[in-house]
């Protein structure tokens, strides 16, 4: 569905993606995992379109991705490092402001459909701007998924998360994945990708070194394992 080939990207004088060819399928969590510095944040921005990589090509469904596409705009949904959320408006506000932007129909039931979703219907009115980390975070995530988008993409999606969230986000990460949404997952939360993902990709000094089936057939310790042996082999 999103294929990426041999992506490469420059900042300054440093190669910091080099010839990264990576697939990521329908209805597929893939979880790109690697130390830091690796390039995992570079590689996030370069595939949702925050900055342009150098070289290389990203195809969606097959067909070439032109620069600054609206089509990969409007079908990715990104959790970046950043919220996009505005600190005095409520929930609610947010959520409408967006959807509106979004063009999402049926607004007014989807808005309070994900507040539910994410525990934060009962504070859809306060203004967000006293909220605590986990329930920005929370709120950031009912965003992400206003649009409906078929792929999505989560820049270490559980940070500042409690277990219950942490619970609430996977539960949700699950459902879309089981209807069809492709899902892109950076983390450094090896529980979290042992737990969500059907393949997990090691980055290590800009370049894909290995990939491997996670879901089911490995255990917790085996990919841990495997992943220290793939980031310290040269
Ligand atoms: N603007 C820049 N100019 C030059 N080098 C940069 C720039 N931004 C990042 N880098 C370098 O690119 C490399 C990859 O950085 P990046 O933030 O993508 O890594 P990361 O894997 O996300 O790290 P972390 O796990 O610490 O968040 C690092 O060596 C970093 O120093």
């Amino acid at each position: 569905m999103l294929e990426l080939r041999k992506m490469t990207k420059m900042l300054g004088d440093k190669l910091v993606l080099r010839n990264i060819t990576l697939s990521l399928e329908k209805g597929e969590i893939l979880a790109v995992i690697g130390p830091n510095g690796a390039g995992k944040s570079t590689f996030f921005k370069c595939t949702v379109g925050l900055l342009q990589p150098t070289s290389g090509e990203i195809l969606l469904d097959g067909k070439l991705v032109k620069k600054n596409s609206a089509e990969i705009k409007q079908r990715i949904g990104f959790l970046g490092h950043e919220s996009f959320l505005y600190n005095n408006l409520s929930p609610l506000e947010n959520l409408k402001f967006y959807g509106k932007l979004y063009k999402v129909k049926d607004l007014d039931r989807k808005t309070n459909e994900l507040l539910k979703e994410v525990g934060l219907y009962l504070f859809r009115d306060m203004p967000i701007r006293s909220f605590s980390r986990g329930m920005m975070q929370r709120l950031a995530i009912a965003r992400v998924l206003l649009p409906d988008p078929d792929i999505l993409m989560l820049d270490e999606p559980h940070t500042g998360l409690d277990q219950e969230a942490v619970t609430l986000l996977n539960n949700i990460i699950k459902n879309k994945r089981d209807s069809g949404t492709s899902i892109l997952i950076i983390s450094h939360d090896f529980e979290q990708v042992h737990a969500l993902a059907d393949r997990a990709a090691v980055l290590k000094k800009g370049k894909i070194v290995s990939t491997r089936r996670i879901r089911e057939e490995v255990s917790l310790a085996e990919m841990k394992r495997w992943y220290e042996a793939e980031v310290k082999s040269s």
